[in-house]
């Protein structure tokens, strides 16, 4: 039996400004990063043995902060960050095969980005609602299917999302691997996960509408208890 659990980045520069960030790379807030801290204590009796966040600095920093201000976490190593995805000009600077008896990897991949917002990005929410209306803006974010302008939709965020799952992360889960992912709020709004062909794994069983009416807080860990097939059998929220 394996844990899975689930960090939505701490609250970020624009998280506090109520912009539209998506693929923009904010950092925390300095109370984004008290949250992560925080997290950190409430995982105090967890380990990790692997991690995988999303290229986005505001959940590399939450992922660094909850795996090192509690050293039970990690059991003794040392989280080491894995680019999985190396930029143009890269030459090798971070190659290292690594030593798994003694380091905790973090891989960073941008599968596990936050919805690209297109147009969006920048704007401040709020305004944007007074511009467009309630009603379209709270489209743009929440429905399903619709796409904000030049972005993505939730439903193609999710589905990069749970590709990357199955094929990265579920493999550790199955070999009974601990997994922290921290991402982001459209990033981790799962409705199913699916396993190879077939759809067992339902974390949280919800609908569409459910799924679109979650709403993720900043910095606080959900523990996920799964059985050796990948199935949920607990879940946990850490907010106390
Ligand atoms: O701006 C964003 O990137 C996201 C998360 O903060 O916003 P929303 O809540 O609208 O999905």
């Amino acid at each position: 039996m394996a844990q899975l659990i689930l960090v939505r980045h701490g609250q970020s520069l624009w998280n506090a400004l109520n912009k539209f960030t998506g693929w923009v790379d904010v950092p925390l807030s300095e109370r984004g990063r008290a949250e992560a801290t925080i997290a950190s204590c409430r995982l105090s009796g967890y380990r990790v043995n692997v991690c995988f966040t999303s290229k986005l600095i505001r959940a590399i920093e939450t992922a660094t902060i909850c795996l090192t201000e509690n050293d039970d976490i990690c059991g003794g190593k040392i989280p080491i960050i894995k680019h999985e995805q190396p930029d143009a000009d890269w030459r090798g600077w971070d190659s290292y095969d690594g030593n798994p008896a003694e380091e905790l990897p973090i891989f960073t991949n941008a599968a596990l980005d936050e919805r690209f917002y297109g147009e969006l990005q920048g704007l401040n929410k709020a305004d944007t609602a007074a511009k467009y209306g309630n009603e379209q803006v709270q489209k743009w974010r929440r429905s399903y299917s619709v796409r904000p302008p030049g972005g993505e939709s939730l439903e193609d965020t999710q589905q990069r999302v749970v590709a990357y799952f199955n094929s990265r992360i579920l493999p550790h889960l199955r070999a009974g691997d601990n997994v922290l992912i921290a991402a982001h709020g459209n990033s981790l709004r799962w409705r199913s996960l699916s396993f190879g062909e077939s759809i067992i794994m339902m974390l949280d069983r919800l609908s569409p509408d459910e799924v679109t009416a979650l709403e993720l807080a900043t910095g606080v860990p959900i523990v996920y208890e799964l059985d050796a097939a990948g199935g949920s059998i607990g879940k946990q929220i850490l907010n106390d």
